[in-house]
């Protein structure tokens, strides 16, 4: 069997007495969309910010392409980023540069592409999108959400990076813009040959966008399988989940002790 792309071991991560990681272990596949599901404040941006090294764990171990993230100096740490993408929650694009500049961001600060070409590449990735040559010059305030996020995604795609993550890619998006980013995604994916790693509560986004599942709950993965295997689970965790029952044995943590 291939090795995974991502490989997460006994990985604990506390913020003061709140323990938020538990020992969590957690394979992403080779080429494979991965979604973990789990409820707010569970830790699934804790995890995804592990991985990036933006957030140092307390212990165990991260490997991407079987090399060590935690405690990896800073070269190796620019290394592994170069393979990366990502789309944040709500797009996060630079409100002072032109969708273009947003677009081209990594083309143009890590890879050094001259200007012209990185903006024909950007003009290029954003037809992926589906959006035209004239969004190149726009600023991201005169863009709708959905169209936000479209530049969004182009920007974690355009340097063609061997994993991608997506932070919650269709929150704050009506039902049918959510299906079509969630339909880009897959078509990126695909094209790309890239893995994905995502975060979401949305389960049509889980249905559409993941090969296979994994549910975070008390700091770990209390069930992983592939996404056909969802409403048949025989797990009690991802039944109360996906099927957002409030008695069941996720217990939601209130404002007081949470
Ligand atoms: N830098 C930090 N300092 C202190 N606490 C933090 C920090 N980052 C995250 N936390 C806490 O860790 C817990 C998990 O947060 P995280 O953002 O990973 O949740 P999440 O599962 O992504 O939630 P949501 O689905 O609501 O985005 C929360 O209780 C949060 O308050």
């Amino acid at each position: 069997m291939q090795s995974p792309k991502i490989e997460v071991r006994g990985l604990v991560k506390s913020f003061g007495p709140k323990k938020v990681l538990q020992e969590l272990d957690l394979d992403v596949p080779r080429g494979q969309s991965l979604v973990v599901i789990g409820g707010s404040g569970t830790g699934k941006s804790v995890l995804i910010k592990c991985i990036l090294g933006l957030v140092r764990p307390d212990a165990g171990s991260i490997k991407v392409d079987g090399e060590e993230v935690v405690g990896a100096s800073r070269s190796t740490m620019e290394r592994l980023r170069a393979k990366f993408g990502m789309l944040f929650q709500g797009a996060a694009l630079f409100d002072s540069l032109p969708v273009w500049e947003n677009v081209a961001f990594g083309l143009l600060a890590a890879r050094k592409l001259p200007r012209g070409e990185a903006r024909a590449r950007a003009i290029d990735v954003l037809g992926r999108v589906g959006l035209p040559a004239e969004v190149a010059d726009l600023f991201p305030a005169e863009l709708s959400g959905g169209m936000q996020k479209r530049v969004g995604l182009a920007r974690a795609i355009a340097t063609e990076p061997e994993i991608i993550f997506f932070d919650e890619p269709t929150t704050g998006l009506d039902p049918i813009m959510a299906d079509v980013i969630n339909e880009l995604i897959r078509r990126c994916v695909r094209d790309l040959g890239a893995t994905a790693l995502s975060i979401t509560h949305d389960m049509a986004s889980v249905r559409k966008i993941a090969d296979r599942v994994a549910m975070l709950y008390a700091g770990k993965i209390v069930w992983e399988g592939p996404v056909a295997e969802i409403d048949h689970s025989g797990n009690a965790f991802v039944e109360q989940f996906i099927n957002g029952r409030a008695e069941g044995p996720i217990r939601v943590a209130q404002a007081a002790n949470g």
